[in-house]
């Protein structure tokens, strides 16, 4: 079973953000996640489409881009011309997410949604046939460093199973926030693929190398 560990670059150092993802991606970094926040749909503001521009020139890993803003359609061209490779549009954000996720792939890139804690998976499922990856937010999106919310272990669980019922959907299942050697565990064994991890990556006091290994060894036990 595939574990992919995406280092999330808002928790890196931005004055040295082109060491960090270097390190990062010789650490063994499988997806770089990268969190766009407009101010509005999240009460902080993050990176822009240049940013992932600048991230396609330091590393050949996979971008993912997390859009937290409002009218996401008008970035999504914007960040697959920067070089984007998955673009993942918050359900809650547009009230055509169906019509967002179509365009993505009528550019060529891979798509996913987004749920925030609070929506439930039934105001996804229509997408299941059309979409790459669901990325379950495991906090309040808009700040790395927060504390995992432990009732989504359940939530991902009943993804799994809607996966496993619906043969034809092949998504891969993510999860953001507050990502660790603590809470890894319970989200693969509940059927989680795709880890983003930031704070605990970038700001803890091992090397990023051990870092990634330590959690991507918790994930790959935690599946088998
Ligand atoms: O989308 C996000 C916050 O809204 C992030 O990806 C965030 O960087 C996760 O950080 P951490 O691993 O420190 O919780
Ligand atoms: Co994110």
């Amino acid at each position: 079973m595939t574990v992919k560990i995406a280092p999330s670059i808002l928790s890196a150092d931005i004055m040295n953000l082109e060491r960090d993802v270097r390190a990062a991606d010789r650490a063994g970094a499988d997806v770089f996640h990268i969190d766009m926040m407009d101010g509005n749909f999240v009460p902080n503001m993050s990176f822009s489409p240049s940013v992932v521009e600048g991230m396609r020139r330091v590393t050949d890993k996979p971008l993912d881009i997390h859009m937290m803003m409002e009218n996401p359609d008008a970035y999504i061209k914007p960040v697959i011309d920067a070089g984007a490779d998955t673009v993942l549009i918050h359900a809650e954000s547009t009230q055509h997410i169906y019509r967002s996720i179509d365009l993505v792939k009528s550019y060529g890139a891979r798509a996913g949604v987004v749920v925030n804690p609070g929506t439930p998976l039934e105001t996804v499922k229509e997408l299941f046939p059309i979409i790459d990856q669901i990325l379950v937010m495991t906090v309040n999106p808009g700040f790395g460093g927060q504390k995992f919310i432990s009732g989504m272990t359940k939530k991902i669980q009943r993804l799994d199973q809607l996966r496993q019922t619906a043969a034809d959907d092949n998504f891969e299942i993510e999860v953001d926030g507050g990502i660790n050697a603590d809470t890894i565990s319970q989200c693969a064994r509940a059927g989680a693929d795709i880890f983003v991890a930031g704070s605990y990556l970038f700001n803890g006091e091992n090397g990023l190398n051990k870092r990634i290994e330590d959690i991507r060894s918790l994930a790959v036990e935690a599946k088998q």
